[in-house]
């Protein structure tokens, strides 16, 4: 039995020796096959040749600047091997070299960190190296590129005091309408040492945080003069600029810099911020070249701290004639037809013309693309008690006036053509103005004003609007009413990243315009280019209409003209976008209401009223 024992121990034993062996050269064989693949994709892909025998270089793969690993982080692995010479971290890309002072260290380095783990700078996680040696490192000579025609970086423009002061002047929910005071001083010291020709009239505030970005984009030639510039304050931060044909160059703002865009550099480059938290910077101490990818031995990345920008622009009040016309909206052909002029209306005139006739006229096509309802207004219907009497004021196309069975809902546009449509449907709609809704005050449970307020040109005929809707309602009755927001294109287009952000801050922006916006001035409102941030709170929003929707002119001889241009194909919709707790701030004051909920939903304010 002992024996036995004793024997069958042995054979456990060496069972389980033999069981390491196998998994060390399980996980070798692993090793191997995933640096071989590792080879191929660098040759492929980066066109960086390994070599099999050893040599005092080595190329390393997943340690480079683009998957988020720092030089320092970097060095003090490799240093555990053995003096490196140098280690070259390209700028963005995946890989870096390093070059031990002899090739017994790169060989030491080869078979023992091939597989190290590391964690990466940027990413917050671990990521696994792969070494092959290589026989030269490949410096293709990365000049520093010079910055693009026009482009002024002034640093240490902005005193700390003053940058104190400008950030503690911010106020994000205020909506004041001239340019604030702790502001002239710095733009008075650009007028006076020539750096700008114009007194901007335009101030945007963005806040990044670590994290946080801005799209590249070319500020829109037809809502803004020239000279455009930005101060960058609380932390520096790597401003991305490309030319068309592809040139890239990586802008470094230092902290209380001021940075000029003018020329090419404003009117053909875009420009933009990567959204990261860490950016790649020179490694040297009192950086003296702006842009970045020098010195590609001397990069690595720096962690991002929250910048608060300060860019000033001018309106533009004429059509742009910029010498870069393939990149100017005012100068492409469609777009000048489509871009109005909007210059001594009155603000009635304005909304007639660019609200009431536009509805009008894309009617269908703008029906046919409204037949979602949004859950949060659905809510609100199905909450409401049955029997419960509803009006929606501006209700489109009907999409709300069905949702609820249960209700007694009637609706109001005041676009004829929408309202036969809610005919068709069999709803209850009638023609007339939200300013003058011809329904008994006081006798409605509940209202919905969804996208009609924005519409209107004015804080007073806002506020009016305001006012006639909760009119409507009975004592305890409830008010929904939905705004585009100011914020939206914004959240659609960080929405990926703002779901990476752990602690997923919004983006701040706030806009001032000087003297404020008034319609009826001799104002050119901006046309709003899609899927970009908002640049004014005043603005118009381009309508495609799709051919088969246009609609029937009867053709009279003024119009045959026009019939044989064919119909046009582009409107525009004014629109004034609520900044967040405008709506909220119109809402305090109406008397006996009382705000039951504010939330922003879909790109839009909303609020929950309650009459008292
Ligand atoms: O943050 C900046 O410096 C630039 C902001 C910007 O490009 C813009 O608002 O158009
Ligand atoms: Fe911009
Ligand atoms: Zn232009």
């Amino acid at each position: 039995m002992a024996a036995c024992c004793k024997g069958s121990g042995l054979h456990h034993e060496m069972g389980s020796k033999n069981e390491v062996k196998q998994k060390i050269s399980k996980e070798e064989k692993k090793l191997m096959k995933k640096q071989a693949k590792v080879k191929h994709i660098l040759l492929k892909h980066e066109g960086v040749e390994t070599v099999s025998h050893p040599s005092k270089s080595l190329v390393i793969a997943n340690g480079g600047l683009g998957n988020g690993v720092g030089r320092h982080r970097l060095l003090t692995v490799l240093e555990q091997c053995g003096k490196v010479e140098s280690l070259v971290m390209p700028p963005n890309k995946p890989y870096s070299f390093v070059t031990y002072t002899s090739t017994d260290e790169a060989v030491n380095a080869y078979s023992s960190l091939s597989g190290h783990e590391i964690s990466s700078n940027e990413w917050e996680q671990k990521i696994t190296l792969y070494f092959s040696f290589v026989d030269k490192v490949e410096l293709k000579e990365v000049l520093p590129p010079a910055l693009p025609p026009g482009l002024v970086i002034i640093e240490e423009f902005v005193t700390s005091e003053e940058e104190l002061a400008m950030l503690e002047g911010v106020d994000w929910t205020s909506d004041i309408a001239s340019l604030p005071g702790f502001c002239t001083s710095v733009v008075e010291r650009c007028l006076q040492q020539g750096l700008i020709k114009h007194k901007p009239d335009q101030l945007t505030v963005n806040q990044y945080e670590p994290g946080q970005g801005i799209p590249p984009h070319i500020d829109t030639h037809s809502a803004f003069e020239d000279e455009i510039i930005s101060i960058s304050l609380g932390s520096e931060i790597v401003m991305e600029f490309k030319h068309p044909n592809d040139s890239n160059v990586q802008v470094m703002l230092p902290q209380r810099s001021l940075l000029i865009m003018s020329g090419e550099s404003r009117y053909l480059w875009t420009h933009g911020i990567t959204p990261r938290k860490f950016d790649v910077v020179q490694d040297s101490e009192g950086q003296k070249v702006k842009t970045i990818s020098g010195n590609i031995e001397e990069l690595t990345l720096k962690k991002r701290g929250t910048r608060t920008s300060f860019t000033f622009r001018k309106v533009r009040r004429n059509a742009c004639d910029c010498a870069f016309p393939s990149v100017c909206d005012s100068q492409q052909s469609q777009e000048k037809e489509a871009a109005p002029q909007v210059s001594v209306l009155g603000v009635e005139a304005l909304e007639k013309e660019y609200v009431h006739k536009v509805y009008e006229d894309i009617a269908g096509h703008f029906s046919s693309t409204r037949h979602t309802p949004w859950p949060k207004v659905v809510d609100f219907l199905v909450t409401l008690p049955d029997g419960a009497i509803v009006a929606d004021i501006g209700c489109g196309n009907g999409k709300y006036l069905g949702i609820n069975k249960n209700l007694y809902m009637i609706g109001c546009d005041r676009s004829k053509n929408l309202v036969n449509i809610c005919g068709e449907k069999k709803f209850e709609a009638s023609v007339c103005d939200a300013l003058d809704v011809p329904f008994r005050a006081g006798s409605f449970d509940a209202c919905l004003s969804i996208a009609v307020i924005h519409h209107f040109a004015t804080e007073e005929r806002r506020l009016r609007a305001l006012i006639e809707l909760t009119g409507l309602l009975r004592s305890g009755g409830k008010a929904l009413i939905y705004v585009w927001a100011m914020e939206q294109e914004y959240n659609k287009k960080k929405s990926k990243y703002l779901k990476e952000n752990k602690n997923n801050k919004e983006q701040k922006t706030l806009n001032i315009q000087d003297g404020g916006l008034k319609p009826d001035t001799n104002t050119v409102l901006p046309v709003h280019t899609n899927r970009t941030t908002f640049e004014s709170r005043d603005l118009l929003v381009p309508w495609h209409l799709k051919p088969s929707t246009r609609p029937n002119s009867t053709v009279t001889s003024k119009q045959s003209n026009e019939e044989e241009q064919g119909p046009r194909s582009v409107y525009h919709r004014y629109y004034h976008v609520f900044h967040d707790g405008e709506l909220e701030g119109l809402c305090r004051k109406l008397e006996n209401i009382t705000i039951l909920q504010s939330y922003y939903d879909q790109g839009n304010w909303c609020v929950i009223l309650e009459k008292s």
